[in-house]
């Protein structure tokens, strides 16, 4: 029945206060008000609705997001929300759209690699919209290797410009999102060219269309990729592609933080590392950590919340049947993903704090860390992505049938997420990135350069390198072994940071207890899925092994009481969910049975079709070839 809490019982059964537990998920007192009240404004507004989305086409889809991005810019202004609530805003709008990138890439490249000048004279209008830009780097023939991009970007000393041109097909810009159909500018990553010498992958403001009418500018070829994975999914974004013809730009419009071309055609280069022309990239590697808490938590609490509505087997003498929550091989699969969620929340903080810290640093010219950002943006970014994907997708299946229907929320959310392993770079180059920078670490062993920071255990693997074989067989050969030294370099860091987390101040009762055996469940969970690597190094012996398994069953039976509200704490509105089976009253099956019938498929009780194809057959109307 409508109004009736189905969950009621379960909620309970909560051995914490939920709400105290709300604040630490949040981040803050403040940052849980203002994510409280604007995922409710989205949830109450008919303008964001989103469940109509399976059904439209992609011209139908697309012109709806645009209809909503611009509806939700309209909110911002007309409600003057800060930069926080208005990026709020368009979390809980829920769709992937060129403010993406927009508000996530454009504005931070300029902001990251602009100089001061360049800032105040382009983040005024990206501010409020009167420009629109994406981030240009990806071609058809190159992403994950940037040095490896083949636009160009030519200086012309008699007219001051520089001259982008696409040279081959493969030079064509091919992904970025918000480029297909909407960007007017961007920040095109080109090959510098300055009186015939290469000076590497640069960032350049180009304007692509027409700020009256839209349409692209002259030498600049511009449009949509075409359909992606999944209905709905991504197709919301008009990832583009395009090409230039040697198309001018004032040279004062290459993003000239790091390196500089003046006016006699003279290059110079910064005193600071090449890489920071890759600095949006790190920021929002370091950003889609914290979206894969958000993303894996969604998911986990659809299936906590159905496990928990869900009974099949186990009745007893005409009595209910059993939760499939309460099923142990339900719990093993479902209990270390809700401990995941927390896990990649705690990280995402963390993390956010060391871009802080490197970004301060790098004001004062500080690179020391520089290395540890980039190889931890880029471990971590991995780690989370395939851990989350992976994870939605095991949700799903922990919902039986119901889970694959679209009014589950599970595919819908689990296209949309699975790009997130690729995009800001594939995840196994990333890691072999971390790679390169353990083994760089290993390789400083026994100098006076002591490992600090996240790699400060490393000092305790300096006998390794004493007795190491003479034989260096070459990264390339061990890349397997060495990636997954980089993911349990990872791994490493996620479980320290939720130790570290446990050793602050954490209010509410009963709140930091169920986050230590959330802690316990991600790292016992893991000593578990890779004890193969523990036992056979020594790190654990049998009997360790077999106490940790014991020790698992007993977590998950203290987190069983407790799983709903655990997901409670996540603060999810049905709207933002978008998923019948994780509504918070639990009323599951009469909301999936009147769904169904809203399907346009129910709108006539004869399937269009069946007159021209199905009664002839029933009929026997259709020629039967000869038996
Ligand atoms: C429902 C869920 C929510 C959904 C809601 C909707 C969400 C949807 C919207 C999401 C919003 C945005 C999504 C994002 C869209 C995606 C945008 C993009 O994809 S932009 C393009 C991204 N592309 C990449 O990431 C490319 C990856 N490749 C690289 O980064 C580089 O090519 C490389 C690092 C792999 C190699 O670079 P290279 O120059 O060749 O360097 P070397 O390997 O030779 O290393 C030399 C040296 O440099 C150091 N290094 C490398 N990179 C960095 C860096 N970034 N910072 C600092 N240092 C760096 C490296 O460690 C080496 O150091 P040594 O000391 O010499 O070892
Ligand atoms: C939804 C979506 C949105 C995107 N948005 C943008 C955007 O806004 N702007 C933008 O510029 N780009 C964007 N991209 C492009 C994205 O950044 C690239 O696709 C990504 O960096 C991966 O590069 P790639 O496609 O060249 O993969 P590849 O590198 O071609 O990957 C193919 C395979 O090769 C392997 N591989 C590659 N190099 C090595 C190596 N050295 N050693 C071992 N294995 C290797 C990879 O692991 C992978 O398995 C987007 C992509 C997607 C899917």
């Amino acid at each position: 029945m409508e109004g009736v809490d189905h969950l009621a019982h379960e909620r309970n059964k909560s051995e914490f206060d939920v709400d105290a537990m709300k604040i630490v998920w949040a981040g803050s007192p403040h940052a849980f008000d203002v994510s409280d009240r604007i995922s409710k404004l989205v949830a109450s507004d008919p303008g964001f609705r989103k469940d109509n989305r399976s059904t439209l086409s992609r011209k139908e889809l697309f012109k709806n997001t645009l209809r909503k991005a611009a509806y939700a810019w309209k909110t911002i202004v007309d409600l003057r929300l800060s930069e926080e609530e208005a990026a709020k805003l368009r979390f809980y709008v829920d769709e992937p759209a060129f403010t993406d990138l927009h508000w996530g890439m454009f504005i931070p490249a300029i902001k990251g690699q602009g100089t001061e000048e360049q800032q105040q004279k382009w983040l005024p209008l990206a501010y409020k919209m009167q420009i629109i830009g994406c981030y240009a780097q990806t071609e058809l023939g190159h992403g994950s290797n940037v040095q490896g991009l083949e636009t160009t970007a030519t200086f012309d000393p008699q007219t001051d410009e520089f001259i982008i041109h696409s040279p081959t097909l493969t030079s064509s810009k091919w992904w970025p999102g918000g480029l297909g159909k909407v960007a007017t500018h961007a920040i095109a990553y080109a090959r510098l060219i300055v009186g015939g010498r290469e000076h590497g992958v640069n960032g350049f403001i180009v304007q692509l269309r027409s700020l009256e009418d839209h349409s692209p500018l002259l030498g600049i070829t511009v449009g949509d990729i075409g359909m992606k994975f999944g209905n709905g999914a991504y197709n919301t974004m008009d990832n583009g592609v395009l090409r230039f013809d040697h198309v001018r730009i004032p040279r004062n419009q290459m993003l000239m933080r790091v390196s500089q071309v003046t006016c006699e055609g003279k290059y110079k280069q910064s005193d600071v590392p090449r890489q920071l022309v890759y600095g949006t990239m790190v920021y929002v590697r370091q950003t889609i950590v914290a979206d894969a808490s958000c993303a894996l938590s969604r998911a986990v609490c659809i299936a906590t919340r159905y496990s928990a509505v869900r009974r099949q087997f186990g009745s007893q003498n005409g009595g209910p049947e059993t939760q499939v929550i309460d099923y142990k091989t339900q719990q093993s699969r479902l209990f270390p993903l809700l401990a995941s969620a927390y896990a990649f929340r705690f990280i995402g903080e963390w993390l956010k704090w060391l871009y802080a810290d490197v970004t301060q640093r790098l004001q004062a010219n500080d690179f020391s860390t520089l290395p540890e950002a980039h190889a931890c943006t880029a471990g971590l970014k991995s780690l989370t992505t395939t851990a989350t994907a992976d994870g939605i997708e095991e949700c799903r299946k922990l919902c039986g049938g119901h889970g694959y229907l679209c009014s589950s929320g599970l595919p819908e959310l689990f296209a949309v997420y699975v790009p997130a392993c690729t995009y800001e770079g594939d995840n196994t180059v990333l890691l072999l990135q971390v790679a390169r920078f353990l083994m760089k670490t290993v390789s400083q062993l026994g100098s006076s350069k002591k490992p600090v920071g996240t790699i400060a255990y490393m000092t305790r693997v300096e006998h390794l390198m004493q007795c190491r074989c003479g034989v260096q067989r070459g990264f390339a050969e061990l890349s397997v072994d060495l990636v997954e030294a980089a993911v349990a370099h990872c791994q490493l860091i996620v479980v320290s940071k939720f130790i570290e987390k446990l050793q602050q101040e954490i209010p509410g009762k009963g709140v930091k207890q169920q986050l230590e055996v959330l802690c316990n469940i991600y790292a016992l969970f893991l000593l578990h899925k890779h004890q193969g690597d523990f036992l056979s190094t020594g790190c654990i012996t049998p009997k360790h092994a077999a106490l940790a398994n014991d020790e698992l069953r007993s977590l998950y039976s203290q987190v069983r009481p407790n799983a709903i509200a655990l997901v409670d704490a996540f603060n999810y509105t049905d709207h933002y969910l978008g998923s019948i089976l994780g509504c918070y009253d639990g009323n599951v099956y009469p909301k999936l049975y009147e769904a169904a019938w809203k399907d346009p498929l129910n709108e006539s009780v004869v399937p269009d079709g069946y007159h021209q194809y199905i009664r002839p057959l029933l009929k026997q109307e259709i020629r039967t070839a000869r038996l």
